[in-house]
């Protein structure tokens, strides 16, 4: 099916998606089935200029906090992902009430600290983890019971990381076994601050925490093992909550108010990451990312390429909202392998299937280690990366934590995405190297972190397709 022909489908938590225009736009969709295939194939050069939506972390934020606030806040930039849109549904059953000016914009009538009504059903988070995690810790502090469940990739998800130290305030979480979701939060809990020691770097749990925080008595305070990104600690500071943060360290206290306010999101530096690593490896490439969201903790793969040999120019970087951002310009460039910096990781947590893709693509080997966490994302990343690299030819040795990837030449052929977001654009980043056409299975969940990435990507040059399963 041609690429510019809207693909409407349904996901697993029946919200009806549009592959290519975006998830809001969608009211009428048909549900054609749940898989949908990309076929990706040789490109020419990528060019042109494009804008990423918006970032997926902070457009959660924005609506929890903006509903929590007191007053009208106006969103702008905001991602309308199904992720995000899960998000804001969930707060539209607690009685916020969320105006949708355009595609990017949000007007939220916040209820205030304590003005959330119980909901009539259980609150489904759909594929996100982060809107997941971070309502765990909101809902921890509601006089109200709640229950919340994803779909059949999050009923997989560790909770236990978020339980615990929430149990250790005061919270009533009950879940499945192996604190498996789907998650029953009691209300009525007296919540007390904690001080507690994160055992993984999780900007979900440390958010999670901060969030039951807000309504605890006393102080909250966490330490990281490695800083992660910020954006909930910075949102409080901006709407009015005192707070003190920095690197690796967050501390509140309870019972205070949020101010209702303009909240600008940043583009998103890891839908922004397909983009460069298409430019870098398809010969005579130069293409202009515009404003992408640089918040130091979330750019970690641009320190791993510029090593392995990329050639990407930050231009024009600002302060965006209290962001900072830049233009990209990327040239394609020759690259070879290199042993990731452990350092590097937790910034770039989301970005390791496409490191995959340039590290398969480079000259040499590359060393990936200090990354279980991808074992328990949306997929087991480096599982899925792995299988779908091997059968595009490419030579990988998978380790607990990591990968050690010979640099080689892609073949085409069949690789399965099983519904990973990030895992299936990577994939298609692959295609336009290969030898052969590659089919790309199980790719709708893309439409939870970004809509609208096929028309976007052939607009640039891809020449990736559509296929119903
Ligand atoms: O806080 C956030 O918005 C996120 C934190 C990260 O997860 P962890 O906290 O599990 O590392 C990241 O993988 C996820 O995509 C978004
Ligand atoms: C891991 C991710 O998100 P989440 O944890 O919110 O599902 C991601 O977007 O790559």
């Amino acid at each position: 099916m041609p690429a510019h022909q809207h693909r409407h489908t349904r996901g697993e938590p029946g919200i009806p998606r549009c592959l290519d225009c975006g998830a809001g736009s969608v009211s009428n969709a048909i549900d054609s089935g749940a898989l949908v295939n990309y076929l990706s194939s040789a490109s020419g050069p990528l060019h042109g200029e494009i804008r990423v939506p918006g970032d997926k972390s902070v457009s959660h934020r924005a609506i929890m906090l903006a509903s929590l606030a007191e007053g009208r806040s106006q969103i702008s930039g905001f991602l309308e992902g199904e992720d995000t849109l899960a998000t804001a549904a969930a707060f539209a059953a607690m009685g916020v009430r969320i105006e949708t000016p355009s595609a990017s914009e949000r007007i939220v009538h916040g209820v205030g600290l304590h003005g959330l009504r119980a909901p009539s059903h259980t609150i489904d988070c759909g594929n996100a983890g982060t809107g997941m995690r971070l309502l765990t810790g909101l809902l921890a502090g509601q006089k109200f019971s709640s229950t919340l469940s994803g779909d059949a990739s999050l009923s997989k998800r560790p909770m236990r990381r978020v339980i615990e130290p929430l149990s250790q305030m005061g919270a009533c979480i009950t879940s499945e076994t192996g604190g498996l979701p789907p998650l029953q939060i009691d209300g009525g809990a007296n919540l007390i601050g904690i001080d507690y020691r994160l055992p993984v770097a999780s900007a979900q749990v440390k958010s999670a925490i901060l969030l039951a925080g807000l309504y605890a008595q006393g102080e909250t305070i966490v330490h990281e093992p490695h800083p992660t990104r910020d954006y909930t600690e910075r949102m409080l500071a901006a709407l009015g909550w005192p707070i003190e943060f920095s690197a690796g360290y967050a501390r509140i206290t309870g019972g205070h108010r949020l101010r209702a306010g303009a909240i600008r999101v940043p583009t998103d530096f890891s839908s922004a990451a397909f983009f460069l690593v298409a430019a870098t490896l398809v010969p005579g490439s130069d293409l202009l990312l515009r404003e992408v969201g640089m918040n130091p903790r979330r750019t970690g793969l641009l320190a791993a390429l510029r090593l392995m040999g990329a050639d990407i120019v930050e231009e024009n970087p600002r302060e965006l909202g209290g962001e900072s951002v830049a233009d990209l310009r990327v040239r394609s460039a020759p690259l070879h392998g290199i042993d990731v910096p452990i350092a590097l990781v937790p910034d770039m947590i989301d970005e390791f299937p496409i490191l995959f893709v340039a590290a398969a693509a480079a000259k040499g080997r590359s060393v990936i280690r200090g990354a279980a966490e991808l074992r328990i994302k949306e997929s087991d990343r480096i599982a899925v990366m792995a299988k779908g690299l091997r059968e595009l030819g490419i030579t990988i040795e998978e380790t607990p934590d990591g990968a050690i990837i010979e640099g080689g030449i892609l073949r085409g052929g069949a690789v399965d995405a099983i519904g990973d977001h990030r895992c299936a654009m990577s994939f298609a980043v692959a295609g336009l190297i290969a030898s052969d056409v590659v089919q790309v299975r199980d790719c709708a969940n893309v439409a939870t972190s970004f809509p609208g990435f096929v028309n976007l990507a052939n607009r640039c040059g891809f020449v990736l397709q559509l296929e119903s399963a």
